[in-house]
């Protein structure tokens, strides 16, 4: 018989070996990485959704296609506090109103800092952060550079909140606002050429939500800009805006390149453009109460930016901010008034009581006057509350315990809270899921109002939304008006859901959404 002649040192570099040795290490430094990417579960840390799934992704993809369903689960499974694992980062939420005062104001030594953990410096004085959780996406999307963010963040804050308030200058930007409104509302194919906007067709449109965005957009900008503001021959700035608008999400998460979004780029570049030209021509001997917004804004910056353009950088996201939720809760509202015929009744009635008897033009419709549409506002309220921004946001920049709860939050956590599960749990509302106005109208034990600690839809606390009094004023002034130029209005089918991969912000319809109606003239 023929000997063997390999031996066992031949056998071991044999290619069948190479491939078991090598397929080994591969599926050693797998485990590892696997292993290693697994978030850290600090003793005492919040239950957590998602830890042992692919840990690149945790529960990211539920999380981007039906986070509400997600949150509810979670808080059926764990409770009040849980940690969602999403790609690698941690978001904490809290689901308990009781619990929000440590969300709102940690500087009232609401959120306790875990003893051993010192503050650095001054910017750290606080356990949890707005600035840092929001400022990796703010400077990706509007290109607002990191230093001048976290140093200039709080001038346009404050600025906003000093100005756009009704004992200040909020009821000269609002003073134009219905009379901007009227001008598009009343543009035909053959008028009105010169008035931007959209061109209403005398009996309904097949985009509710692009008429209402091409006729808001308009009117924001000429009260917060200038009444000339971003009119060009080059491009749509209205369209600019939706394009950045609708491409916000992709460009925040960071996980595609500005260069490789052409279309985003190009909006924002010339967004950019307009509201520099704009600067550039501004009158500085214009008495204070008559500045715009922005010019208010740029006079606030331009000592304590080095670049002054990016002044131009803070001006673009004030512009995104004053539209992404007003334009979506006016469309929301007016679907669930059509939806409801006594609902619609009743604000009928009083829109035409106030126009009949209060007021001889619907143009002269001034901030005041607003008073007299308590029905209109509560409409706008309860759209809000059934469809409110996904989530609010901070950074956990200490651990922190939450009073009463052995539960301790690592740094480096976002802390999050949600008003779609507040505003929709039974706890808090009655009959949460119908759309009933009348429940912010109601006195006693059962009134409700934008101070209700249950109700978030605009935040709380220093970080509150500086616009708040003016999408008010906006969206009242433009749901009445809509009302009385639009007659039997009816919505085409069905409500399509909100589109909730949109967690910052009001979400947008997932459908466009087609309307009839008769316009009066
Ligand atoms: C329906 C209308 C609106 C809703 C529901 C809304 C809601 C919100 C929410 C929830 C926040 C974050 C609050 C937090 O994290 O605690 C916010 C922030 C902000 N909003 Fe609004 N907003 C609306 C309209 C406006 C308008 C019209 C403007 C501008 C005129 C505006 C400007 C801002 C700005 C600049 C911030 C950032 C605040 C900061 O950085 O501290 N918003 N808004």
């Amino acid at each position: 018989m023929e000997e063997a002649t390999s031996s066992p040192m031949v056998d071991l570099f044999s290619s069948q070996n190479y491939f078991t040795v090598g397929l080994s290490v591969i599926i050693v430094l797998i485990t590892i990485l696997y292993i290693k990417l697994i978030p850290k579960k600090p003793a005492k840390s919040p239950p957590m959704e998602g830890r042992f799934l692919w840990p690149f992704m945790g529960v990211g993809k539920r999380f981007g296609t039906e986070p509400v369903k997600l949150l509810n689960e979670c808080k059926k499974k764990y409770g009040d506090v849980f940690t969602l694992h999403v790609a690698g980062k941690c978001f904490t939420f809290l689901t308990d109103a009781e619990l929000f005062q440590y969300f709102f104001n940690p500087a009232k030594g609401n959120s306790i800092r875990v003893k051993n953990k010192k503050p650095s410096g001054e910017e750290h004085k606080l356990a949890i952060s707005f600035d840092h959780a929001v400022l990796e996406f703010i400077s990706r999307v509007f290109g607002i550079p990191v230093n001048d963010f976290m140093s200039q963040h709080i001038t346009m804050v404050n600025t906003m909140r000093a100005k756009l308030s009704p004992s200040t200058t909020l009821p000269f930007y609002t003073k134009e606002i219905a009379s901007n409104l009227m001008d598009v509302f009343e543009k035909t194919t053959e008028n009105n050429t010169n008035v931007m906007g959209y061109v209403w067709d005398p009996k309904g449109t097949d985009d509710l939500f692009k008429a209402i965005t091409e006729t808001l957009f308009w009117s924001t900008v000429k009260s917060l800009y200038d009444k000339k503001a971003f009119i060009s021959n080059e491009q749509d700035a209205c369209k600019s805006f939706q394009t950045i608008d609708s491409q916000f999400e992709i460009r925040a998460s960071g996980y595609v390149p500005e260069s490789w979004m052409k279309t985003f780029k190009g909006s924002k570049d010339f967004l950019l453009k307009m509201i520099s030209s704009l600067s550039t021509n501004m009158d500085d001997t214009t008495p204070d109460n008559e500045k715009r917004m922005f010019q208010l804004l740029r006079e606030a910056l331009k000592d304590v930016v080095e670049d002054q353009s990016t002044i131009d950088h803070f001006g673009l996201a004030m512009l995104w901010a004053s539209q992404a939720n007003s334009l979506p809760s006016s469309l929301w509202t007016i679907c669930y008034v059509c939806k409801e015929p006594a609902i619609y009744e009743n604000l009928q009635k009083e829109v035409d009581e106030v126009f009949a008897n209060h007021l001889e033009n619907p143009r002269d419709l001034t901030f005041e006057k607003l008073n007299l549409f308590p029905y209109v506002k509560a409409c706008i309220y309860e759209a809000i509350r059934i469809i409110p921004p996904g989530m609010l946001i901070r950074k956990v920049m200490h651990p922190i315990k939450l009073p009463d709860r052995d539960i301790i939050i690592p740094e480096g956590h976002n802390l999050c809270i949600s008003p779609f599960i507040t505003h929709l749990d039974d706890c808090y509302y009655d009959e949460p899921l119908k759309y009933r106005p009348e429940r912010w109208l109601e006195s006693g034990e059962n009134s409700l109002s934008d101070r209700s600690k249950q109700f978030i839809a605009w935040g709380r606390g220093p970080h509150e939304c500086p616009g708040k009094a003016f999408s008010i004023v906006e969206m009242v002034t433009f749901i009445a008006l809509f009302f009385y130029k639009f007659r039997n209005v009816k919505i085409n089918g069905e409500i399509p859901s909100p589109a909730l991969h949109r967690l910052i912000g009001v979400p947008h319809p997932s459908q466009p959404i087609s309307i009839s109606f008769e316009k009066r003239n």
